[in-house]
């Protein structure tokens, strides 16, 4: 009897050195469990009620590409009015016409690099002449390229953080003033990203900016409710665009390990985070200020956690694990 069990724990010795080894060897490739995203469809209807912009009007910076074009669509199909802002204006018309001609509600396209204070208020004279001040302004407008900080020049810094902080800053402080002396309620919207909270080599100035907007929007947050106005903040994970694409992960090389990492197996879609910005910015939400809203399909916990890469060992895996630790005496 004796030899017996002795016997089957030599046998499992061996399968645990051999598997152990082979762990050590080849990790766990090969091993993956089938992809989860048939668990996460994304949905691309809008979730609000039909309507639920109706008599707003919303300023959507960066509105003629990518996710700001996602929102702009979301908040016309629901009612709003919108203006949508940037430097190319043959593409910001572009967008406008089309997404009027959808939805039947007018889009209105106002050319403003949002470097410029100069032309941030001369973009927000124009709209008070179209539309009149806003309810909704959405800071979407954007810069980055990955790069090692070490071949960043002044100007690449400066290029990066004037778009991002001190151009949400012009906008927000723009019409924060203008809203404040019209005595005007609104809800502001803050597009940032995942690691504006973790920081991120190799997009050192966008995780800087980023981190600078947070900051600028929770301080606000608590400042101006006074006012009458809401300050939230949206961290996308990866959602396709162009824009972003093309300046992180220019070959496609780096797709899959992301897509890999994120526990819903799958990137995020425009149309949600359209959806979840409408939210934020609705009346539904009016009690929401001061928020960080993560959006990434579980990307930043998954990154964060030490252990997570154990997600891929297998269940014969584990029980050899499990007897290898059970076994272990003494520290
Ligand atoms: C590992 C990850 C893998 C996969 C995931 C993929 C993607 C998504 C995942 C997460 C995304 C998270 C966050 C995303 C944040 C974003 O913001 S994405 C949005 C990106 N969209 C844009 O950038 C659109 C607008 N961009 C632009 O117009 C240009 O790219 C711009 C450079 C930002 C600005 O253009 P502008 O014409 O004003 O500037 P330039 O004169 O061309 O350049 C100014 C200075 O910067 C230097 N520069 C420019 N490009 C580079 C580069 N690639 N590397 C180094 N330096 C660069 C340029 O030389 C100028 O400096 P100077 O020469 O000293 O004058
Ligand atoms: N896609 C993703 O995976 C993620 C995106 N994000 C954030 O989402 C937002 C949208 O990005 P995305 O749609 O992907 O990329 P896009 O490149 O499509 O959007 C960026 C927009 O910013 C505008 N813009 C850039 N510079 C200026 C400027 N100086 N003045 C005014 N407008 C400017 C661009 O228009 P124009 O060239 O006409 O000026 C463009 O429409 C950004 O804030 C980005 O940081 C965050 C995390 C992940």
């Amino acid at each position: 009897m004796a030899a017996r069990v002795l016997g089957r724990a030599g046998r499992l010795a061996a399968v645990v050195r051999s598997s152990a080894l082979q762990l050590r060897l080849h990790g766990s490739a090969g091993l993956r469990f089938g992809s989860q995203a048939s668990f996460f469809p994304p949905l691309g209807d809008a979730m609000l009620p039909s309507g639920s912009f109706n008599n707003h009007v919303a300023l959507i910076t960066g509105g003629g590409t990518g996710l700001g074009r996602a929102m702009t669509a979301t908040l016309s199909q629901l009612g709003a009015q919108c203006i949508i802002a940037s430097r190319k204006l043959d593409i910001l018309q572009r967008t406008a016409e089309e997404i009027s001609s959808q939805t039947g509600n007018k889009v209105h396209a106002v050319q403003c690099d949002v470097r410029d204070p100069q032309a941030v208020s001369q973009c927000v004279d124009q709209m008070e002449a179209l539309t009149g001040l806003p309810d909704v302004i959405i800071n979407n407008a954007a810069g980055n390229f990955v790069c090692p900080s070490e071949r960043l020049s002044p100007n690449a810094w400066k290029t990066i953080t004037d778009i991002v902080l001190n151009g949400t800053a012009f906008v927000t402080l723009e019409l924060g003033k203008r809203l404040i002396q019209n005595q005007k309620g609104a809800s502001f919207l803050a597009i940032t990203t995942i690691y504006a909270e973790s920081g991120s080599g190799f997009v050192v100035p966008s995780a800087s900016a980023k981190a600078g907007v947070e900051a600028l929007y929770k301080s606000l947050a608590a400042e101006w409710g006074r006012y009458g106005h809401r300050f939230n903040i949206i961290q996308p994970g990866p959602i396709r665009t162009k824009g972003a694409f093309s300046r992180l992960d220019p070959t496609g090389a780096f797709e899959k390990a992301t897509i890999d990492r994120i526990p819903t197996g799958r990137l995020g879609t425009p149309a949600e985070i359209a959806n979840l910005a409408a939210y934020v910015s609705s009346n539904y939400a009016s009690w929401m200020s001061g928020a960080v809203i993560r959006f990434d399909g579980g990307e930043y916990v998954s990154l964060a956690g030490e252990f997570n890469e154990l997600r891929s060992v297998t269940p014969d895996q584990w029980k050899i694990l499990e007897v290898m630790i059970r076994n272990t005496k003494g520290s």
